[in-house]
């Protein structure tokens, strides 16, 4: 679904250059979910923004279902860490969700049913004509999740979406995000800075250098599919994973 070739990356102004990607290859098939970690500054972000086709790659390509991304393509979805700063504080949270579903042209029963289906499904049922500034963060990423979801994307791309809300609330997000990708199979690549959370949402793990960024490893978790927050982190498995890809992020760190 997601093929990532030769991806090269470098931010050009005067005076200054910064390679931030040497060049990075990996694919991510149809309904696998694929975890992106690295040490700060690795070029998380700037893959995941090459990879939505919002930051032109410097060369390299990157396909979806077969076609070159040059722009935002319409069957992807992003959600970012700052929710408070991507959805619209004058408009409900109803609206929020239903905005990408009128650029996509779907006519208004389609919308409602999709707006509708997809705030249940994240547990907001109740919460679509409120302002998103009178949700606590965790449920305005609820909000971010559900436009996502209600947006039927072919892949769904998300930037360190937990980054910025407490602990239980991102365990919460964490199993939410699980249930939805079970449930919609969609293709998922999931950047973090969370070792833990990587190796617990994640089919694969991709670990990067630091920069000028390649993959140091590309690391399956062969953890049991159903994943518990307290079970799956008590695993011996989980335990040992989780240790190899932190030893793996050291080395990274230490070859700068
Ligand atoms: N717009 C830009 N112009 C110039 N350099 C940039 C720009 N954006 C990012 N960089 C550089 O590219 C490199 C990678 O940055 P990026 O934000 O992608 O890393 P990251 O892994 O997401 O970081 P973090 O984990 O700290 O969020 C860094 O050296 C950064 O300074």
């Amino acid at each position: 679904m997601l093929e990532i070739s030769s991806l090269n990356k470098v931010y050009e102004s005067p005076g200054r250059r910064v390679e931030a990607i040497s060049s990075i290859t990996f694919e991510v098939g149809t309904g696998e979910l694929v975890c992106v970690v690295g040490p700060s500054g690795c070029g998380k972000t700037t893959l995941l923004r090459c990879v939505a086709g919002l930051l032109p790659v410097s060369a390299g390509q990157v396909r979806v279902a077969g076609t070159p991304v040059t722009g935002p393509p319409p069957s992807m979805a992003v959600v970012f860490q700052e929710y408070g700063r991507s959805l619209f504080p004058w408009m409900t949270v109803r609206q929020n969700v239903e905005l990408p579903l009128k650029e996509k042209r779907l006519p208004a029963a389609r919308r409602r049913e999709l707006v509708a289906d997809s705030l249940a499904a994240v547990g907001l049922g109740d919460a679509a004509d409120a302002h998103p500034w009178q949700l606590s963060g965790g449920m305005q990423q609820r909000v971010a999740i559900a436009r996502a979801v209600a947006y039927e994307p072919q892949v769904l791309l998300m930037d360190e979406p937990f980054a910025a809300v407490d602990a239980q609330t991102r365990a919460d997000l964490e199993d939410l995000i699980l249930r939805l990708w079970r449930e919609l199979g969609v293709t998922t690549l999931f950047v973090t800075h969370d070792i833990d959370e990587a190796v617990y949402l994640g089919q694969r793990v991709i670990v990067l250098s630091s920069s000028p960024t390649v993959i140091m490893e590309d690391l399956k978790i062969e953890l049991p599919p159903e994943r518990d927050q307290l079970i799956t982190r008590s695993l011996p498995q989980f335990g040992e994973l989780r240790g190899h890809v932190y030893r793996q992020i050291q080395r990274a760190r230490g070859t700068r």
